[in-house]
């Protein structure tokens, strides 16, 4: 399967053209749109988010609530779009409030320099992380065909700003319960009463913080992904799609970054066999894949979110038409976004386990998917 977005932060919507997707797959548009609010929650977003109120629009592939196999079309209108009409305009030019003075940490300064671009915002209006809605809703359709095989993906706030929340490795449903619950996807109270009064500071200094995210997926059969080649490894294209969300600077599986420093005994999972199980293992080090494939336990991956380079105290910048010193430019910005990049990295998980899964079980319909899929996992052992 393949995706591409299009559309700008400011612009009129966002869309994606999804290739691939069997047919006959059910899909709820509330859940889609269950998803885009989740990405828009969040203590420490900025006024942008109380403006929008992302709901997606099915523009093809799907009848009578089923995907027909063809391309799937989706969009996002912007709400804040008339405010931005003028300016945005893609015919009729305008001059009003040009950006030259590029933030650092942004896509700002690299981006103008290396498309020709005199106006920041048609730099900024492409890197935005609007962009992320749209992403959202894809894997939205992805997280649909998991649940036909019982997969599931969740993601979790694991700190913010340096509050950590308890460790876990518990990921029942009951779990997941309690993070829905929560407005940061956090399953600490405490841990959340600390990230909210850091923010605060932040947000009251003119400053911002980044944060830690966890995706886990529960269900998975053995040998999702492969060794065989580098582009086909699935921790490899579980990192590339992570990396590729705005602000996420890391991603470690399981033990990840702590294995460097641990024994091998300490870190690889021993393994056994039962008739009723086949193969299992007792601990995650590895987070779910070895090899590049899974190996049947819960895929775990972390993200680091750099802090928001937006500061309404701005850093030192240069105005790129007078080459003067100046305030990097600050028109409106989130304080922390690390909540909502948890339910962008869930999506893009999503859509790469759902991508691999199909590689592993073809066919064209979801019934002769299944009917593979069932036939190869009753086997418990080789
Ligand atoms: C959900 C989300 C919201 C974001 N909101 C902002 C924001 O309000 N202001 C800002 O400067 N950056 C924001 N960012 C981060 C920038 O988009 C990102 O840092 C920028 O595109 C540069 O890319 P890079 O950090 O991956 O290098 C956000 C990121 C995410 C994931
Ligand atoms: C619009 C979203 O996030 C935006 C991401 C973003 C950035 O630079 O990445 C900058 C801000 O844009 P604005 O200046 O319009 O407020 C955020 O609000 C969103 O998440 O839907």
């Amino acid at each position: 399967m393949r995706y591409l977005t299009a559309g700008e932060s400011h612009g009129r919507c966002l869309v994606a053209i999804i290739e691939g997707m069997p047919s006959n797959v059910h899909i709820s548009v509330d859940r889609i749109n269950e998803e885009l609010r989740k990405r828009q929650m969040g203590y420490g977003r900025g006024l942008r988010m109380k403006i929008e109120s992302d709901e997606v629009r099915i523009l093809s592939g799907i009848r009578n609530s089923k995907t027909t196999g063809a391309p799937i079309s989706l969009m996002i209108e912007n709400k804040d779009w008339p405010n931005w009409e003028k300016i945005m305009d893609p015919v009729v030019s305008s001059s009003e409030r040009m950006v030259t003075r590029p933030r650092p940490g942004h896509a700002d300064l690299s981006g103008a320099i290396k498309y020709g671009l005199k106006d920041i915002r048609d730099v900024l209006e492409r890197s935005s992380a609007r962009e992320t809605a749209i992403r959202v809703a894809v894997g939205a359709v992805a997280m649909q065909l998991l649940e036909q095989f019982d997969i599931e993906v969740h993601s979790h706030v694991v700190s913010i700003g340096g509050i950590k929340c308890k460790e876990t490795t518990d990921y029942s449903k009951c779990f997941w319960d309690i993070v829905e619950r929560s407005e940061m996807f956090c399953a600490d109270n405490e841990a959340e009463a600390k990230m909210r009064d850091l923010i605060d500071k932040a947000k009251a200094e003119g400053d911002s913080l980044g944060g830690v995210f966890e995706v886990v997926v529960t269900g998975l059969p053995i040998g999702i992904g492969s060794y065989v080649q580098w582009d086909r490894k699935l921790d490899a294209r579980l990192a590339y799609a992570l990396m590729s969300i705005q602000a996420v600077k890391g991603v470690e599986f399981g033990y990840g970054f702590k294995a460097a420093e641990m024994p091998g005994s300490m870190v690889h999972d021993e393994i056994y066999y039962s008739e009723e199980k086949g193969y299992y293992r007792v601990t995650n080090g590895a987070g779910g894949i070895e090899g590049g494939m899974t190996n049947g336990q819960p895929v775990v991956v972390r993200c680091a979110v750099k802090p928001i380079p937006t500061l309404y105290k701005p850093l030192k910048s240069v105005d790129m038409r007078t080459k003067q010193p100046v305030e990097a430019s600050v028109e409106r910005s989130d304080v922390c976004a690390v909540p909502a990049a948890s339910i962008v990295g869930k999506a893009v998980v999503a859509w790469e386990i759902a991508s691999a899964l199909l590689e592993r079980y073809g066919g064209d319909n979801i019934e002769d998917i299944l009917r593979v899929y069932k036939e190869i996992n009753s086997k418990k052992g080789y």
